[in-house]
């Protein structure tokens, strides 16, 4: 259903993805996980189109990704819906409308301009809202939810477009535990009950072994492994990281980014 290949992204001399090929049959949870600089975030940024990848081709049931432009292109990155690190809701905004902006594609400018939103569309931001556990807080502005509460808030304004992918970009990097895995069950029961599969870029090697399907490891632009978590041993981790020996289990992407800057080789894959 959703097939990559060669997918290459170039910023001057700077290879940020390097012909990366994988194919999705069926709905699953991926995990993308590597260190910092590796190329998850462009990665996922080239599966939404936004940002256009400089060489290869995305394609989703049969349709080619890559070639959309204006209105397509659009309507793909509302199927193709996005989350981010820090949530990227509107602060002083209540917390129903911030959903009802996942519908702004549909909508005309004078509706979206008078915040004239269809009574059923309210009704459902309230329902998801409601699936995510947060509908009590739906008057709040979203300034007033706490982390874990607006990256809730963040899903169900993706749910708003009823995606058939969820693109994650580190959806938990600046949680507390807690939070996080409440997040991801969200986003784990997401997948589960409604068939949508969910590409998520994390930081830490624990939850990519505990909620994904799949992981693929990212190094250097390339990718240099694509399995199961079991799949995943501790000496295929070290190689994905670039860490040394000392390398263990429960490391995370942070503990190992502070490796790697001791160890001038493994710069490279670090932003400039
Ligand atoms: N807009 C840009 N202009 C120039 N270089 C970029 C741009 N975006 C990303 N890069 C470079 O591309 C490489 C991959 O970056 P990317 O953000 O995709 O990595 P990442 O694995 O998501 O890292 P992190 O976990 O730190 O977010 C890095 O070397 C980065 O500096």
């Amino acid at each position: 259903m959703l097939e990559i290949s060669a997918l290459t992204k170039r910023f001057g001399d700077r290879t940020a993805v390097d012909k990366a090929s994988f194919v999705v049959t069926e709905p699953a949870m991926i995990g993308i996980i590597g260190s910092s600089g590796a190329g998850k975030s462009t990665m996922l940024r080239m599966l939404n189109r936004l940002t256009d990848a400089s060489e290869g081709a995305i394609r989703f049931q049969g349709q080619d990704i890559t070639a959309l432009t204006g209105r397509a292109r659009r309507k793909w990155q509302s199927r193709c819906a996005m989350i981010f690190q820090q949530f990227n809701l509107v602060p002083r905004m209540d917390v129903v409308s911030n959903v009802l902006h996942g519908t702004l594609n549909r909508r005309s400018t004078l509706a979206t301009m008078f915040n004239l939103y269809p009574r059923e569309d309210v009704e459902t931001a309230i329902e998801i809202l409601d699936r995510l556990g947060v509908a009590e807080h739906a008057a709040k502005r979203a300034e007033a939810l706490s982390g874990g509460q607006q990256q809730r808030v963040a899903i169900a304004r993706a749910l708003m477009q009823d995606p058939a992918i969820i693109l994650a970009d580190e959806p938990i990097a600046s949680l507390d535990p807690m939070n996080a895995q409440i997040v991801m069950d969200r986003l784990r029961r997401i997948h589960d009950e409604d068939g949508r599969m969910v590409i998520a870029n994390l930081h830490t090697l624990d939850t990519a072994r505990r909620y994904c399907d799949r992981i693929i490891g990212m190094r250097a632009g390339r990718i240099v492994f694509d399995g199961t978590p079991a799949q995943l041993t501790t000496g295929v981790a070290r190689d994905i990281y670039g860490a040394g020996a000392d390398f263990s289990e429960s490391a995370t992407s942070t503990a190992i980014e502070q490796d790697e800057a001791e160890r001038p080789a493994a710069r490279m894959a670090e932003p400039a």
